[in-house]
């Protein structure tokens, strides 16, 4: 039912851009709340007295009439007459039937209901035009309340009390179910930016091509971690990796070999490095960096023979390579003493020094950072 009747007034709002919607959906609400508050006024006028009120249910159906040609208005593309056309419907129906039968009745709280959602109806509300409007509708109100009091074909007592329950009952279901809305529209696109963000975010953080966090993530991690590595005084290692002789891989197997090998190198990284306060990144390239926290130089050395190592077990054919017949790589390792004051770029640029020496001296192994690398 609900859904049913969402689309109704959603009808005219797709593809258009979101404020626009917005006021497309308000006014095909506005429109949908005018047609059907009329209703019960009109099955009093119907039953009660058609005799006495038909000039009323008459004008009232014609009202009605103008509410379903703003929602065809909007339909068909037509906004700002829609809303036009439903803001001076109402405002006239309201004016129009409080002549009928007077303020008593109270339709002209309506008004209040009409002021309370204006500045939602508005793509770009201006202050000054909203207040405008806002005059008006309070000129409206005070017209009904004084020089309609004495009605032309009133309602008699006490029936004209119920109305009145009806009229507030009415005016209120409209300004609290038109906040309800406005507020669930708003949520909804508080969450959309939420979800967008943090898509956007895992987007710039991650590499493409392996899933694993790229530099940019590398950079953040480095930074925490420093100030971590001083206060806790724990040391933290860093391994750096390259796959070996990856050029003529490439050449021989093609680019795509040449990715693929690359995914099932990072898979392989990520595998052994399991501790949830690790991080696994690509560097560039064929180059990988791995970030150890709270781990002696000792420890990380063991860690790096069984990168090596398990990469080697992949077994991927390599029949150019100049080490092995398979792909291999080669690490590099530095860490960062708890008391040490380098800057964690230091760590770096001397894990990949490291990481050129175990090139130099052959490929296929791990190396730790000497001075003089
Ligand atoms: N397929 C593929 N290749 C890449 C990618 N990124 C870098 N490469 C290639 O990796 C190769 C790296 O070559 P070099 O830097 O000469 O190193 P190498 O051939 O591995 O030699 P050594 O490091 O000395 O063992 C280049 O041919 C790059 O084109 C990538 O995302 N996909």
């Amino acid at each position: 039912m609900y859904a049913s009747i969402k689309k109704l007034w959603l009808r005219g709002t797709l593809g258009r851009p979101p404020r626009l919607a917005r006021q497309i959906a308000l006014t095909n609400q506005i429109a949908l709340f005018g047609a059907v508050a009329t209703l019960p006024y009109q099955l009093f006028y119907l039953f009660y007295d058609m005799a006495l009120y038909w000039p009323v249910f008459s004008l009232n159906m014609l009202f009605m009439a103008g509410y379903l040609a703003a929602l065809g208005f909007n339909w068909g593309q037509r906004h700002t007459y829609s809303r036009n056309l439903v803001l001076i419907n109402a405002c006239t129906q309201i004016l129009v039937v409080t002549y009928f039968i007077g303020a008593a009745a109270g339709v002209h709280l309506f008004y209040y209901a009409i002021g309370s959602v204006l500045s939602l109806i508005f793509i770009r509300y201006r202050a000054g035009m909203l207040a405008l409007l806002l005059g008006v509708l309070v000129v409206l109100f005070l017209v009904c309340q004084f020089a309609f009091a004495e009605a032309a074909t009133p309602v008699p007592e006490p029936l004209v009390h119920w109305m009145f329950a009806v009229s507030v009952v009415g005016a209120m279901t409209l300004s609290g179910s038109f906040s309800y809305l406005f507020r669930k529209e708003i949520d909804h696109a508080e969450d959309q930016l939420i979800q967008s963000n943090r898509d956007l975010e895992k987007l710039s953080s991650t590499d493409k091509l392996t899933g694993l966090a790229n530099r940019r993530s590398l950079d953040r991690f480095l930074n925490r971690e420093w100030s971590r590595s001083h206060q806790d005084q724990l040391p933290t290692s860093i391994l750096m990796c390259d796959v070996d002789c990856f050029k003529s891989y490439n050449d021989h197997y093609g680019h795509q070999a040449g990715d693929e090998c690359l995914q099932a190198i990072a898979q392989a990284l990520t595998d052994v490095v399991r501790r949830p306060t690790d991080l696994v990144t690509r560097y560039g390239g064929e180059e990988f960096a791995i970030v150890l926290p709270m781990t002696p130089e000792t420890d990380a050395g063991v860690i790096a023979e069984r990168l090596r190592a398990r990469v080697e077990s992949l077994a991927i054919p390599h029949a150019r390579s100049e080490v092995a017949p398979v792909v291999t790589i080669s690490v590099g390792l530095s860490t960062l003493a708890p008391a040490g004051e380098q800057p964690m770029e230091q760590v770096l640029a001397q894990a990949d020094s490291a990481l050129y020496r175990a090139k130099r001296e052959g490929r296929n192994q791990v190396r730790q950072y000497r001075d003089g690398d």
